[in-house]
């Protein structure tokens, strides 16, 4: 049968891009070959038997068990072929942040039940087990014949490891750990694939040996017999619930009842239990904590591709969907040429291939620090640890919101589910959350900022992310520039500000008489904001740098819309902080009023480019998933073709009118 074919609003709007899609691609996946490996992953994946979800019924429609065992079953099956391709590549290479894998929301629209399993369980064991653990656990995670996830989180605490409840008492008769939950809200709450799925897990847990609490460390332990699946004895394990979203990835709670771990269970890479019980310290008792940081560093260009997704989403539809008349007797425009439109829809895409790039920029720091701290240099941890907690913080927040609103740009049609903007949204919503809560991270990136404010004061050498702070000492006003480097200069000038600012709240309140954990509260709102600033002037200032290197290196036509889309980042943020900037630069009214003429005619400049610019993100239909956002735009027709696919459309009069509305309506003839 021949394809549908395209709609004409669509082929208009790709006939009049000015630059070559196909090198947008090329350079979002890292050069052609990034390109061309991706299209093999999704060629591999899309074309395997059991895999594809044309002809199935929406994952919606399924119960929650059903749909639990529909991940599963995709994902086992998802596994074997991503394992004959990933069997020729480096590990690691698997998790660098690109986009080939991204191809499993072709298979399950929601979350694998093996994403902690990949994303957490086996960087812990490559990043914390020593030499001889690695070689006994890594293969058998890697070829899932063990499936493991990450529990850290309790039903009490999530944000305060310190305050983890769980034990891990070493009994040097057995050269044993005996692991225990001694209250409910010790349990394990929240780890992803727990429930059900999982195995084995890392178990973060207070080591005590000897009498002492040595603090929090990793264990591998296994939960579940590998043949029946059965928990073992001393092991409760069960699923928590519906969510607001993730409802695929099984997350689960798990308890202990005095349950034995052999001594080398505990991960030894960095801190030893002796056979005696001596304990031998890490180098940084904060290594511990490493995962995280892995992955904070990679929610960032995860949080980049979900925009891309419902930027692609949202742009298509505004092509193809027309509405008012705004000019009498003229027929209905698109909704994209509505100015509104195009600044709810732009700024999305420009945030897009600005994480993109600050991400890529945030993986190349954290390499090349844990190489260092490979070779037993910890200097660049803290700064790197700020770094990762600040952008995660912000680039999952803004994502979440800009999420929000591309779902608002398609109206009604945003709500259905088929729009996939709801999905998209709970998995978006749930990474300001998981991994460190926005707040607290940001509070994090606090502590660094006040020390370095410190340094800055004192003249002392300063970290690169953080150097800026130097030229603020003494001057907080920096002199206005109307061009992208003078509003990066603006925001270094707002963060300096405020870290200035907040730092000297916190000496006010502790002069009040206040001891420092409570200054420390009674400034935080002031220290998060400093946070916020001094992340949205790294963003504006690696994406900046980032985007006009990538500019250079390409054709000119793409160069400039490059450039177009980093501009209109930066001054869609120096307009939404034209507050900030009036206070911590020379800028005037009259700058403000360039700035916003400037905006609008980025937008006017872009909008020919609006559907060229997705069509660049290369997501195939069967990833998107969605009714409003096939490259095709028969919008109208898919959403009638899959509101017939609801069950209650399968016959003419549900039994419930029989039931109960007719005895209802019967009642009121009586
Ligand atoms: C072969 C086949 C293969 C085939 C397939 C291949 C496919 C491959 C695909 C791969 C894809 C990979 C995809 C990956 C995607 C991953 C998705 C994963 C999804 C995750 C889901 C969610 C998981 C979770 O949520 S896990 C739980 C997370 N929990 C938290 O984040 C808790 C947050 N709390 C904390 O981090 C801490 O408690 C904290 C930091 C708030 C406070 O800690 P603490 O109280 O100990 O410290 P402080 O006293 O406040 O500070 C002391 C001091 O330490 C410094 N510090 C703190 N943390 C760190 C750190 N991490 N690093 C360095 N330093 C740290 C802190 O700054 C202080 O320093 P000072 O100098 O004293 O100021
Ligand atoms: C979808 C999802 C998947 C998850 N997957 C996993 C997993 O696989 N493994 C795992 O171990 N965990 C997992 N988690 C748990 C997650 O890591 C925690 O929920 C997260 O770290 C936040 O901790 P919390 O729930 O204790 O929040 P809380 O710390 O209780 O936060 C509640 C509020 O208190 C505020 N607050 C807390 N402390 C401070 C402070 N010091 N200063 C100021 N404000 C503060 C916060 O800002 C927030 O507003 C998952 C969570 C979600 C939502």
């Amino acid at each position: 049968m021949a394809e549908p074919k395209v709609c004409e609003d669509l082929l208009r709007e790709r006939r009049k891009c000015t630059f070559d899609v196909t090198e947008l691609t090329n350079l979002i996946d890292g050069g052609a070959q990034g390109t061309e490996e991706r299209h093999y992953v999704e060629n591999l994946v899309l074309n395997t038997e059991g895999l594809s979800t044309k002809n199935e019924v929406p994952e919606e429609y399924l119960s929650h068990k059903e749909r639990y065992e529909y991940a599963v079953k995709k994902a086992c099956i998802l596994y074997e072929v991503l394992k004959e391709y990933a069997a020729k590549h480096n590990t690691m290479d698997a998790f660098k942040p690109t986009n080939k894998y991204r191809v499993t929301f072709g298979v399950v629209k929601d979350i694998s039940p093996f994403m902690l399993h990949m994303g957490m369980f086996v960087p812990t064991i490559l990043n914390q087990s020593d030499p001889e653990q690695m070689a006994e656990w890594l293969p058998q995670a890697m070829s899932m014949g063990i499936l493991g996830t990450y529990a850290q989180t309790e039903l009490g605490h999530g944000t305060f490891l310190r305050g983890l409840e769980t034990t891990a008492t070493y009994d040097p008769a057995t050269e044993e750990f005996v692991l225990h939950t001694p209250t409910l809200t010790a349990y394990k709450w929240w780890p992803g694939g727990l429930a059900h799925t999982a195995n084995h897990c890392i178990v973060v847990a207070q080591l005590y040996s000897k009498g002492v609490c040595y603090g929090v460390h990793p264990f591998f332990v296994q939960i579940r017999d590998t043949e029946t699946h059965m928990p073992l004895p001393g092991v409760k394990v069960g699923e928590i619930g519906p969510k607001m979203g993730f409802q695929t990835a099984n997350n689960g709670f798990l308890g202990f009842d005095h349950y034995r771990i052999p001594r080398r269970s505990m991960l030894m890479k960095n801190a030893q239990i002796l056979k005696d019980g001596t304990y031998v310290k890490s180098k940084n008792d904060k290594l511990t904590y490493g995962t995280m940081v892995f992955v904070r560093v990679l929610i960032v260009t995860d949080v980049a591709y979900e925009l891309s997704r419902a930027a692609t989403i949202a742009v298509r539809y505004s092509a193809v969907r027309h509405q008012s008349q705004p000019k009498p007797g003229q027929p209905e425009p698109q909704i994209l040429d509505y100015v509104t439109q195009q600044h709810k829809l732009f700024i999305g895409v420009a945030t897009s291939h600005v994480f993109r790039v600050t991400g890529c920029w945030l993986w190349d720091s954290y390499s090349q620090v844990i190489a260092d701290v490979g070779k037993g240099n910890m200097d660049q941890l803290p700064e790197l640890h700020a770094l990762a907690c600040c952008l995660k913080a912000v680039c999952s927040r803004d994502a979440t919101a800009r999420v929000e609103e591309f779902r608002l740009a398609c109206g009604g049609h945003g709500f259905m589910a088929s729009s996939n903007l709801p999905i998209i949204n709970g998995i978006v919503a749930a990474t300001i959350t998981y991994e460190g809560e926005y707040t607290v991270l940001m509070l994090q990136t606090a502590r660094f900022l006040v020390k370095a404010w410190k340094q800055a004061t004192l003249g002392n050498a300063m970290t690169p992310t953080v150097s800026y702070l130097v030229r603020f000492v003494n001057n907080d006003r920096v002199r206005w520039e109307n061009r992208p480097e003078g509003i990066v200069s603006g925001f270094l000038a707002i963060a300096a500000g405020k870290t200035k600012a907040a730092c000297e709240s916190l000496q006010e309140y502790e002069r009040s008489g206040m001891d420092y954990e409570d200054a420390w509260n009674s400034a935080s709102v002031q220290l998060v904001n400093a946070s916020e600033a001094h992340c949205r002037a790294i963003l504006c200032e690696v994406s900046w740098r980032e985007l006009s290197r990538l500019a250079a290196q390409s054709s000119p036509s793409l160069g400039k819309v490059l450039l177009q889309m980093g501009e209109l980042y930066l001054i869609y943020w120096a307009l939404e902080k034209r507050g900030d900037l009036l206070l911590y630069s020379t800028i005037t009214g009259a700058d403000i009023a360039k700035l916003q003429a400037r905006y609008e005619v980025l937008l006017g400049l872009l909008r020919p480019n609006a559907v060229g610019l997705v069509d660049a993100f290369d997501i195939r239909d069967e990833i998107l998933n969605s009714t409003l956002g096939a490259y095709d735009g028969r919008v109208y027709e898919r959403l009638m073709e899959e509101a017939l696919k609801s069950p209650l459309n399968a016959e003419p009069v549900n039994q419930s009118f029989h039931k109960y509305l007719k005895p209802l309506m019967m009642k009121a003839k009586l």
